[in-house]
């Protein structure tokens, strides 16, 4: 069984739909460097966190500029979670850690997996992901399960398999890869950010599947 995030909510409705759906965590995005439909202001990301009920993970995603702003921005945020995008250092991440003790995971490409390693002692979880060339996520493109998870067993963190997921694939990428959770965001979206509520619900219902597939 794995666990789910649904990730990229902009709007109360959407979120309430992905806990109502039985997601595991939820995500909003914030101070991004690139264009994307899901990114709403530090100030709507706080009012959306804020409704998520107990037993689900708030997350903020987010690429702010510097380790001290991360640091200010999840103290106006108040998330439970923080997925980091992006380039950063180990030495980046403790600091972010102890300064906040909010959980930290960090987003790295599934080609990178020299990287996946160099944090694995450091970060709360790894986001194997489909990253562009700024390390943002998003990008609604898969890549191998299988390979994943094979890092996945060589890592001692829990390892979030995400990029380019969707109802219809979910449960054959859990069954490749075993991954502690899975990650979605455009694979569950109408357009603009909008989550198709029926998509999100047929997601987490089929992420876990996977038995049946075994
Ligand atoms: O979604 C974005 O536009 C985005 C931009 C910058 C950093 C992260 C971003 N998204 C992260 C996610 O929503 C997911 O954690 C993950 O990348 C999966 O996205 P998708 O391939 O669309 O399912």
């Amino acid at each position: 069984m794995a666990r789910v995030k649904i990730c990229g909510l902009t709007r109360g409705a959407d979120l309430r739909a992905a806990v109502d759906a039985g997601a595991d965590a939820v995500g909003v995005i914030s101070e991004i460097p690139v264009d994307s439909p899901r990114e709403v202001d530090p100030a709507t990301a706080a009012e959306l966190l804020a409704d998520v009920p107990p037993f689900v993970t708030a997350t903020l995603v987010t690429m702010p500029e510097s380790a001290e702003r991360a640091v200010e921005l999840l103290r106006t945020v108040t998330p439970d979670a923080v997925q980091l995008h992006g380039e950063w250092t180990p030495d980046e991440i403790r600091y972010i850690r102890a300064e906040t003790e909010r959980k930290v995971l960090l987003a790295v490409d599934a080609d990178d997996p020299a990287r996946a390693e160099e944090f694995d002692a450091v970060a709360d979880a790894l986001v194997i992901d489909s990253t562009d060339e700024s390390g943002a996520g998003g990008t609604g493109e898969t890549h191998d399960w299988e390979r994943a998870g094979d890092l996945a067993a060589r890592l001692t963190s829990p390892v979030v398999l995400a990029g380019g997921l969707t109802a219809d694939t979910v449960a054959e990428a859990v069954r490749a890869a075993d991954p502690f959770a899975v990650d979605v965001a455009s694979g569950v979206e109408l357009s603009d950010g909008r989550k198709d509520h029926n998509a999100v619900a047929r997601f987490v219902a089929n992420a876990g599947r996977e038995m049946e597939l075994a």
